[in-house]
């Protein structure tokens, strides 16, 4: 008889308080333990972008201060945001929150998804079926779901938007968009996609990076528009693997930028341009260093999933560059698990 097999446990490191915090104002990540340990690492540079004064240096710390305090409370305040949603919201496009069907899916992607599975497919036969946007940073572009399904999932983003639900932001440079999870959008719509669909196709084009071991994901839909969030600062993500896709609506600006993998010592000096193709989405190294050009006019819509291996996060923290120091979360966490992914499923076939 087999036995369900309990919902594994994810983690996060617990660097995720002290590093990478980002202070827009002077478009800087740094990492702050103590007072003394952020004047010593960044007084020079901090100085250099404006931070000159005490008082400067007083409401920075200050900033950073609230910063900490909001992400340790960030995984209990999700939960039951989540919770709140899933009991008095409203959906005005129900169908989006059913399970993901093919039909919702580009021709190109399921085409290209189905290579990937077939025995003996190989990377060379599997860019036939993409557009190669930089061979050297591998990027690719393809359209992954069909116009339908984007109008649609758009629809449902904007008027969750509208409501006064409490809504959780993707990140600390995003001050507007959604965390699909919180939506319920997870189960239904993200995993399936990843499981099905992403997987082969990241297990072929990404091998090295843990292509072939995603186990995990974090999902979230980024909006820029005038008066709002108009661009995103310079970053990497912590993922191994990005698909990033363009929902609409009508925009001008807001191209992306790449520079080169962070752990490379570069000066984006000569980034490479990558516009927005409604429909389309794009696929890079979470490590790869890239940015949002300014919003022109509109409004920009992107689904951004950040796709994790434990099998590789495990290893080394991509936020800290260390062994990570795990600490328990809720839901996927940040991706980390306390033991390895087994590779056959023993419990399945007991
Ligand atoms: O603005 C975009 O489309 C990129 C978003 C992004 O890179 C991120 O949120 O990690
Ligand atoms: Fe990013």
């Amino acid at each position: 008889m087999g036995t369900a097999a309990a919902p594994r446990r994810f983690c996060r490191c617990a660097c995720f308080c002290s590093e990478n915090l980002y202070v827009a104002r002077y478009g800087l990540h740094v990492r702050f333990r103590s007072e003394q340990q952020l004047r010593q690492d960044y007084e020079p540079i901090l100085r250099s972008r404006g931070c000159v004064s005490p008082k400067d240096f007083q409401q920075l710390l200050g900033e950073l201060e609230q910063e900490v305090e909001r992400r340790r409370r960030l995984g209990p305040e999700s939960a039951a945001r989540k919770a709140l949603i899933a009991s008095s919201y409203r959906p005005v496009r129900p169908e989006v929150y059913s399970l993901l069907q093919e039909s919702a899916l580009a021709p190109e992607f399921l085409a290209a998804a189905e290579y990937s599975t077939l025995l003996g497919a190989d990377l060379k036969g599997l860019l036939q079926q993409l557009e190669t946007v930089s061979e050297e940073k591998r990027i690719y572009r393809l359209p992954v779901f069909t116009a339908p399904f984007c109008q649609a999932l758009l629809e449902e983003l904007e008027h969750f938007e509208q409501s006064d639900m409490p809504k959780g932001r993707p990140n600390t440079m995003n001050n507007y968009g959604v965390l699909l999870h919180e939506l319920g959008l997870d189960e239904p719509l993200v995993t399936p996609l990843r499981e099905r669909f992403l997987q082969p196709l990241m297990a072929l084009l990404y091998p090295d990076c843990g292509g072939g071991w995603l186990d995990s994901h974090r999902a979230f839909v980024v909006k820029y528009a005038p008066g709002q969030d108009r661009e995103l600062g310079c970053h990497y993500d912590n993922a191994e693997l990005t698909l990033n896709v363009s929902l609409g609506k009508t925009f001008t600006g807001g191209a992306l930028y790449f520079g080169d993998l962070f752990q490379v010592p570069s000066t984006l000096a000569k980034p490479l341009e990558v516009e927005h193709m409604v429909g389309q989405g794009l696929l890079h190294r979470g490590g790869q260093l890239h940015g949002a050009r300014p919003l022109g006019t509109g409004e920009r819509w992107n689904l951004v999933i950040w796709l994790r291996a434990s099998a590789v996060r495990n290893r080394l923290c991509p936020m800290c560059c260390c062994k990570p120091d795990l600490v328990d979360d809720e839901g996927f966490g940040d991706g980390f698990t306390r033991e390895e992914p087994a590779t056959v499923d023993v419990c399945a076939l007991t």
